[in-house]
């Protein structure tokens, strides 16, 4: 059968968009990583389904581009409500249900500001942090960011014996920049590759540079796909919440395929 898909992309995480509010599309593995493949496909990071909630405005289906379904994607979801938006389901502001709970968002010309899960726990190490801000990061620091290796280390460390090789983790690498700025770059399981950003990634950043830096909300994150920022409320005891996401998710092109 034909579809309409829509691509978008979010500081360069980009991602394959499908209306499912009439539940049609034929879900599968294989398919999935079909239509995200680089060469063989439409090409992107990952694929999400818009579908109707009986309790929410809507629902938010969130696959990896190897075709299994991810955890929380924050990039993603920063597209999907503009994707929402672009086809009208609401004006200024929505709340709609993903993997990780509800998230609240609004939409301007530009930017798209979404709420994030809060946190309740951040592991604290000597050479890295580790948290989940809807999916599991590890943080790390760098005195280069342009120099690390960000592809090989992050696969040590995504199948390594700590968080692999069965569930593993994603990967960010930090340079500050000065106060409340930061560079980060992120290897992304699932993609398993380096994505231009990463948003829940960004987000895990953010707070480990408040916790380790003592810097106050919002701080300002590059990403090699632009810059985005993070807002977020300090409840103490390194838990956070009204955490929110913020910068620019654009369509890019619509198409139609086989499928
Ligand atoms: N790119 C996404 C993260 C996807 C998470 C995924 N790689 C996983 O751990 O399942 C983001 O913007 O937050």
């Amino acid at each position: 059968m034909k579809i309409t898909f829509y691509k978008y992309q979010g500081t360069g995480n980009d991602f394959v968009m499908i209306d499912d509010r009439d539940r049609s599309f034929p879900a599968s593995q294989e398919l999935i990583a079909a239509l995200c493949h680089r060469r063989f496909g439409i090409g992107a990071d990952g694929l999400i389904l818009l579908q109707n909630d009986e309790e929410y405005d809507f629902r938010m289906v969130y696959f990896n581009a190897d075709g299994a379904e991810g955890s929380m994607c924050g990039n993603g979801g920063r597209c999907f409500v503009r994707f929402a938006h672009d086809l009208g389901l609401f004006e200024t502001s929505t709340i709609f249900i993903a993997v990780d709970g509800p998230h609240e968002a609004t939409a301007s010309a530009d930017i798209i500001r979404l709420k994030m899960s809060p946190v309740g726990k951040v592991e604290l190490h000597e050479e890295y942090d580790f948290m989940n801000t809807g999916s599991p990061h590890y943080v790390t620091y760098v005195d280069n960011i342009r120099e690390t290796d960000v592809v090989d280390i992050g696969k040590d460390i995504r199948y390594g014996p700590i968080f692999g090789p069965v569930g593993g983790t994603n990967v960010n690498f930090i340079q500050v920049l000065e106060d409340n700025h930061l560079s980060v770059r992120t290897y992304e399981r699932g993609v398993e590759d380096e994505t231009y950003s990463c948003g829940t990634g960004v987000t895990a950043c953010a707070l480990s540079a408040h916790i380790r830096e003592g810097w106050g909300s919002p701080i300002a994150v590059e990403t090699l796909g632009g810059p985005l920022q993070v807002a977020f409320n300090a409840a103490g005891n390194n838990q956070f919440d009204d955490i929110y996401l913020i910068g620019p998710a654009l369509r890019v092109f619509e198409g139609e395929t086989e499928v």
